[in-house]
Parts: structure tokens; sequence; C-alpha cells
């Protein structure tokens, strides 16, 4: 994270050619130096010609071009650091003004023929700027007499002022902590898990990576309709369940995950391997709770389980195919039965350690129930369509949502903030690759 300085007064011309100089310093030490340390002027000429020369040669190797490079960079960093410190310091100062947050003071002066004028002192609130490629962070100290409405009647502007968005606000004790976003997230590369905890990388925020706590926040709810990289979204996923954890995946599409199958992965792609799945998962939650309770624990670790996640990718079309038709005996139709199991998993699945993954392309509260959709803690809506947006996360929270790019979506685990974040593009080849290589290296081990 860089240090952005905060001048409360136009820095001078001298400041200014201070860092020029400063920057450009590796040019002209080869020119200065020799003069300054040689008396024969000729010698002098000759060394910085050399010095030149050899500066010259060696930057046509890569190697030392780069090293070149990083000195220039060191050096013509720090004055361009200085130029943003200018720039970013002007805006702020002109938006403190104009938001009425600067102290004005008038003070009687003197001049030396003994004339009195007024002068018009501004007090700016002292600032601490940081910033990383994304955001720019700044805390600002209230002006004693200032109160926290003037500040978030204004806190919009500092944005405005500085082509950003406003990410978060907040204060307490007369600190002002206002979070910018003015660079675009990255995410380029796909997240590979090294470790064992319970949690998967959604993908990239303003704040670095989005994680899942899936422990703490069990099942997830994905709508995105088509074309929004859905599926480049569940490979990320995927790639991230370690080979020891349960993996089932219900297929609705009957494409994208049945290689999966030759990996050795129990993939469903009709209606009855889709039954099968639901009804394993739900006996797996059964049988779980009640080792549970022979044994006196109420956690699945402690019964020595794994996580099992059962994936159902295009939930809809497995779920519209299950027959409507009332069974005479129970009074309940076929998709009654399979929602009702569903809804018994997202209900105890946490404690039992069965997660349930329900991918949806349009959002649609016959095939997904309220009492589902609420158990299903961790929301992601990818491409930002108005209805999905709106039934993940409720009309209020939704209507702040701006659409969103290829590659983006915006998430909510359990009841925190509604993130935008971006998930890495992650081809299918690569993908059944990645698996092939971590099934063979385990069952090397
Ligand atoms: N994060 C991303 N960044 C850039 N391009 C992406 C990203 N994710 C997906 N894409 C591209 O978008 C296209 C659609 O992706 P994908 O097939 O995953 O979407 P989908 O929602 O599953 O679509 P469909 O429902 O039609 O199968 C692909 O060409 C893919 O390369």
């Amino acid at each position: 994270m860089k240090t952005i300085t905060f001048y409360q007064k136009k820095p001078g011309v001298f400041r200014f050619m201070g860092w020029l100089s400063y920057g450009i310093t590796p040019w002209l030490a080869p020119l200065i130096l020799p003069l300054a340390i040689i008396s024969d002027r000729s010698t002098a000429g000759a060394i910085s010609f050399i010095s030149y020369s050899s500066i010259a040669i060696i930057s046509t190797f890569p190697d030392s071009r780069k090293a070149v490079h990083s000195v220039h960079q060191l050096f013509w960093g720090q004055f361009r650091h200085h130029l943003l410190s200018r720039q970013v310091s002007k805006r702020l100062r002109e938006t403190l003004l104009h938001a009425g947050l600067v102290k004005k003071e008038h003070r009687e002066i003197t001049g030396s023929e003994g004339r009195t004028r007024r002068q018009e002192i501004l007090h700016y609130p002292c600032a601490q700027i940081h910033k990383d490629k994304v955001n720019i962070y700044i805390q600002f100290k209230m002006i004693p007499g200032q109160t926290e409405q003037e500040w978030e009647r204004k806190v919009n502007a500092f944005a405005h002022s500085l082509g950003s968005s406003l990410i978060s606000f907040q204060i307490s004790r007369g600190i002002v902590e206002i979070t910018l976003q003015y660079g675009e997230i990255k995410a380029n590369s796909v997240t590979y898990k090294t470790d064992t905890d319970h949690n998967l990388a959604l993908g990239y925020a303003t704040g670095g990576k989005l994680t899942w706590d899936f422990e703490h926040f069990p099942h997830a709810l994905i709508i995105g309709p088509t074309g929004t990289g859905k599926s480049t979204f569940i490979r990320n996923l995927l790639v991230q369940l370690r080979s020891e954890w349960i993996v089932k995946v219900a297929d609705g599409k009957q494409v994208e995950f049945t290689h999966l199958q030759d990996l050795g992965f129990d993939v469903a792609t009709d209606t009855s391997g889709f039954i099968r799945l639901v009804e394993e998962a739900q006996t797996e939650v059964d049988q779980r709770f009640k080792t549970m309770e022979t044994q006196r624990k109420n956690h699945y670790s402690q019964i020595n389980e794994k996580p099992y996640f059962l994936v159902i990718d295009e939930a809809i079309y497995l779920l519209e195919a299950l027959s409507t038709k009332k069974d005479k005996e129970t009074g309940q139709s076929e998709r009654e039965r399979i929602l009702g199991l569903l809804r018994d998993i997202s209900l105890r699945g946490r404690a039992a350690g069965v997660q349930l993954i329900m991918i949806f392309q349009r959002p649609d509260s016959t095939f997904m129930p309220t009492v589902i959709r609420d158990n299903l803690t961790a929301k992601i809506v990818l491409g930002g369509s108005e209805t999905a947006l709106e039934m993940a996360f409720g009309r209020d929270k939704s209507k702040q949502l701006d659409s969103v790019t290829l590659g983006h979506g915006y998430a909510c685990i359990g009841d925190g903030r509604i993130e935008l974040f971006r998930f890495p593009d992650y081809a299918q080849s690569k993908f059944l690759d990645d698996l092939e290589q971590q099934r063979s290296s385990v069952a090397i081990q």
C-alpha cells in the first residue's frame, strides 16, 4: 500500500524542481559526477560519454535493460508520486473548501508601511491517504466543532472529485474513514486451494480475495442468466474442492460437467440421477446426525466426516422435469418430495457438513421456494440482472446496485455487505487438465 502526501497548501515550485531533479538523477549522474570530481573537462566529458554509451549498450540486452529500467523507476517513481500527491491534494482541498469542511480564520496583518489588511487563513483537516491498486483510503481528522452530519452529507463529493466510486464510509471519534475505488478489480489468476480450511475463494473484490466461509455460512445460491460466465464461475469453485471432500454434481444442461465422470466424479445428467443424488445427500445428513447423536457430538468434524457438496447446475431444468402428479398414498408429487428433501438438507446440512450449491439461470420462486432460498446463505448473482438481484438480495438492497459486465458479480455472504467481485476466465480444457493433475498427484501420494 502506498502513502500519498496530503498537502494542505499548494506545494511551491522549488519542491517540484527538487522532486524533478531527484527523478532524473540516474540520467544526470553520469554527466554531473565526472564534471564535479574531475577538473580536466575533456577527461570528464570522455567519462560521461563512456558512461552513457555503456548504458545504451547494456539496454540492448533484455535482462540488463530490466535493471536499468528498475533504477529509473526507483527515482522517477518518486517524482510521479509527488505529482500524484499534488493532484490528489488539490482535488481534496477544493472538495473540502466547497463542502464547507474547512475552518476559515481571519487575521489582521499590518504591512511594513503601517497599513492593516485582513487575511483569510484556511485550516484543512489533517488527512492520511493510502492507495493500493484498486482503492484509495482517506482518513480525515475532523476539525473541532464539526459534526458527523456535516461530513455525512458531503461524502459523495470526495468520490466525484477523484473520479471514483464510494465503497465505504465510517465516522468514529472524530475520524472520518472513506474508501474509494478508482481502479478496476483484477482477477487474472484462478485460485487453487492449497490449505484444508473450509472456505472457497469466489473471486476478487475491492479489498482483495473474496472468500466464502462455508462452515459458518452454509449453502450457496448462484443466479446467472445465460452468457454471464456461470459455468466459468462454477469451474473456479469446483477446482478448489479438495479431493478428499465428497463432491456430487447434478448437471441439468447435460454438457457442462459430464466430463467430470471420466475423472471419477459422481455426475448425474438425467432426472433419475438427480433424484438419486438428492436422496443420497439427504440420507447422508440423516446418517451423520444419527452418528453424532450416538457419539454425543454436535459437529460432523468430530465424527471424522468430510465436507460433502451437492452441486446442482441448471437446477430448474432438473426440477421442471419432475412429476407434479400427486401420489395417492403420500398426497405429495415427486417435485414436492424432492423440494422437501432439498429443504431438509438446507436446514440441517450445516451441522452435518452437507452443502448445497444451487445454480439457476433465471430466478423462479416455483423452483426455489423462499424457505430453501433463505437457507442458502451465500448468495451470488452474476451479470447483475435486475430480477436476479432482487430475488437474491431483496428489492431495497438491489436498487442501489449497478449493472455489471461479463466476469463480474455481486455476492452477499450471510448478512454481510453486498460485494462487487470479479472472477477469472477459466477455460473448460484448462479446468479438466487441472483436475486431472490434482487427481493424479493424489493417486501418487
Ligand atoms: N471472468 C470472465 N472474464 C472474461 N470472460 C469470461 C469470464 N467468464 C466467462 N467469460 C466468457 O464468457 C463466455 C460465456 O461463459 P460461460 O459459458 O461460462 O457462461 P454461461 O453463463 O455458463 O453461459 P451459458 O449459460 O450460455 O452456458 C465464454 O466465452 C467465456 O470465455
